[in-house]
């Protein structure tokens, strides 16, 4: 008898396809409150589910006996509780990788936008208010030949770094826990102390996973640090920085603007502070939404999804 699994976020048919041929797959577009009743229904006798975002702790896994596995389609895995997957003896798994060239590419336009301001100024012409050449007050500021201090060298982070590099000329500082020698010696990155990092870069850039270690680890004090002309990047998750402390950073000119593609409540609500402000850039956590990438993860997800459950280890198990 084949393994029954369930896929609870929308993917592509030719993945599900390829879950078929050795699962019996139960799908639903996206979890909501009406279908989660059904969803813990079909939990019971599930042994793998696929998707992201679903919080998997342990009122959901009581719920499912028979879990051998979980996998995301995301990088991120802070949805999931590692302590009590591995008491259950349940596997873990995401997908790096595959969308470090993608995200790399939003969180680049989205320093872009910040810096010269191109959401202000596309409202501006739209708006008719383009009556004259435009003054000092609408000006932007450099990002070419600036600092940039990368917070969380990872994969992302190294395809950003190689954009800054190579194509911006910029000279780039990074915080990890460890050195990141492909940063260092392709792209010229200088690993420093996160101090040090705040202090001296003109963009911060945050790129670390959400663990008890990072999150809030940009604060007050950091923001302090920060030069009053510095742009705040986030593209890891809401939670790392204090989203208090930033509003406040960005109202007292602490520093100059953010751009932002997470939030601590996502979708962040619409009367949201940090939305009505116009040194602030939005966007829907978009970093790997496109066509291509958002195929290979999901095609990576049902690989690891189907290694599992026949025995094989998944590429990307996640280790605690
Ligand atoms: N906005 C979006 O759509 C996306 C968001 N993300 C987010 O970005 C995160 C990173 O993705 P990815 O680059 O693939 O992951 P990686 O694991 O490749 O990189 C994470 C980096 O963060 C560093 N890090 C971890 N903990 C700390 C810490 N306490 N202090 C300083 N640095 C730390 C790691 O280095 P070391 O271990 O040496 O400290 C590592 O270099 C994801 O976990 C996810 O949350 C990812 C993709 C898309
Ligand atoms: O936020 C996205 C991810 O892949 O993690």
């Amino acid at each position: 008898m084949k393994p029954k699994v369930i896929v609870y976020k929308k993917v592509d048919k030719q993945v599900l396809d390829f879950i078929q041929t050795t699962c019996d797959v139960v799908s639903f577009d996206q979890l909501d409150s009406n279908n989660f009743p059904q969803f813990l229904q079909e939990l019971k006798t599930a042994e793998g589910l696929l998707g992201s975002v679903l919080k998997v702790d342990k009122e959901l896994l009581d719920h499912a006996p028979n879990l051998k596995i979980v996998c995301n389609t995301s990088v991120g895995y802070d949805n999931f509780d590692m302590a009590e997957l591995s008491a259950r003896g349940i596997m873990a798994t995401n997908t790096p990788g595959v969308l470090n060239d993608t995200v790399a590419d939003t969180i680049f336009g989205l320093l872009l936008a910040t810096a010269r301001r191109i959401p202000e100024l596309d409202q501006f012409v739209k708006n008719g208010q383009w009556e004259s050449m435009i003054g000092e007050d609408l000006f932007g500021v450099d990002v070419h030949h600036k600092v940039l201090g990368i917070i969380g060298m990872g994969g992302v982070g190294t395809a950003i770094a190689k954009r800054a590099h190579l194509g911006f000329d910029m000279q780039i500082l990074y915080h990890n826990r460890s050195r990141n020698e492909e940063a260092e010696n392709k792209f010229g990155a200088t690993y420093c102390s996160l101090d040090e990092l705040l202090q001296q870069s003109d963009y911060v850039c945050l790129m670390t996973p959400l663990t008890p270690a990072t999150e809030k680890m940009i604060g007050k004090r950091e923001f302090e640090l920060m030069k009053k002309t510095a742009i705040f990047i986030n593209g890891s998750r809401g939670k790392t920085v204090d989203e208090e402390a930033l509003i406040d950073a960005l109202k007292t000119g602490e520093i100059l603007a953010a751009g932002l593609d997470v939030f601590v409540e996502e979708p962040v609500q619409p009367n949201h502070p940090l939305l009505s402000m116009k040194n602030v850039v939005t966007l829907p956590h978009i970093g790997s939404a496109t066509y291509e990438t958002r195929m290979k993860m999901a095609m990576l997800g049902a690989t690891n999804l189907v290694a599992g459950l026949q025995g094989n280890t998944p590429p990307n198990l996640i280790k605690i």
